[in-house]
């Protein structure tokens, strides 16, 4: 079952990532599979993709080898529960959804499932997306592999050993790209304020940002205060700048940020 028969249920921004990682890297369209209430995300990712698209949940999954649940966390009992009736025995049902464990999908499909809970992100799309995974101790290296191989497409994948853990890949890889976009989005509008026009000013922004990112992947032997004090003269503008952020204590602001990503995992846990 190396190229399976994938059918995601919901086909809002994340499993459009994963579909586009996908279908970029050769999975073949006719192999996949996306179910929506609205049309529009359909069409689009039919036009755009060469998928099949259908607003019949029970059908797509009923003919796929592993069903993505893609649908929000306050939806997902009701999705599950609609999937209930189908023999789910040869299937392999992976989730995306933040949050529910992985324990609770057994009970919204009332029999035993074999379920993999997987946390990716939306650079995902562009192929360089990261996903955590996790899996327990029933699940195959057969389903394992198919998993792994499914969303190694849109990036890199890391396997973690506890279902808790999950909820720190959310802090660093689901919810960090949103972190990342509002601080370009921060330095953009400065620019703006400053004079320039928003076309240089995304221009100037992101190529840094490209740049950061590239020299942190690019340089494994370098720490990232090395990094960071390269750029940084004694008594120049970037000193300047860094101590602003450090006063402003930036890295308390990300602690308590990503503290809070993951008590909101750990409340979603509980609710849904
Ligand atoms: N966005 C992200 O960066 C990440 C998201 N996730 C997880 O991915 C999941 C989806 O998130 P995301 O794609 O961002 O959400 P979106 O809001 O973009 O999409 C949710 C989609 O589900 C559809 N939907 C609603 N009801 C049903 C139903 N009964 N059957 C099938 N589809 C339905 C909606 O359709 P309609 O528009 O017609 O209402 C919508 O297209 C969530 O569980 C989230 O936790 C995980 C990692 C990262
Ligand atoms: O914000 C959310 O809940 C989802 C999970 C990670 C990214 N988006």
């Amino acid at each position: 079952m190396t190229q399976a028969k994938v059918c995601f249920i919901g086909a809002g921004n994340m499993p459009r990532a994963i579909i586009s990682g996908l279908v970029t890297n050769g999975y073949p369209a006719d192999k996949v599979h996306a179910t929506n209430p609205s049309v529009g995300k359909l069409d689009a990712l039919k036009a755009d993709f060469g998928i099949q698209v259908s607003h019949d949940n029970v059908a797509a999954a009923d003919d796929a080898d592993v069903i993505v649940l893609s649908v929000k966390p306050q939806l997902m009992q009701m999705v599950c529960e609609q999937l209930s009736h189908l023999d789910l025995s040869n299937k392999l049902l992976v989730t995306i959804a933040a949050g529910i464990p992985a324990a609770r999908y057994q009970d919204y499909f009332k029999q035993p499932i074999k379920l993999i809970r997987t946390m990716p992100n939306t650079p995902t799309q562009i192929g360089v997306g990261m996903t955590g995974l996790f899996a327990d101790n029933s699940i195959s290296a057969e389903h394992k592999q198919i998993c792994e191989t499914l969303m190694k497409t849109g990036g890199e994948v890391v396997w973690v050993k506890t279902e808790d853990e999950l909820n720190q890949v959310i802090a660093l890889a689901g919810s960090s790209p949103a972190y990342f976009f509002l601080f370009i989005e921060s330095m953009i509008q400065h620019g703006i304020k400053t004079g320039l026009d928003e076309q240089t000013a995304r221009a100037l922004a992101q190529q840094a940002a490209l740049g950061a990112a590239q020299m942190v992947v690019q340089n494994p032997q370098l720490s990232l205060e090395k990094l960071r004090t390269n750029v940084m003269s004694k008594g120049g503008t970037t000193a300047r700048a860094v101590e602003t952020l450090e006063e402003g204590d930036l890295r308390g602001l990300v602690d308590q940020a990503m503290t809070n990503c993951i008590k909101r995992a750990e409340e979603m846990a509980k609710t849904f």
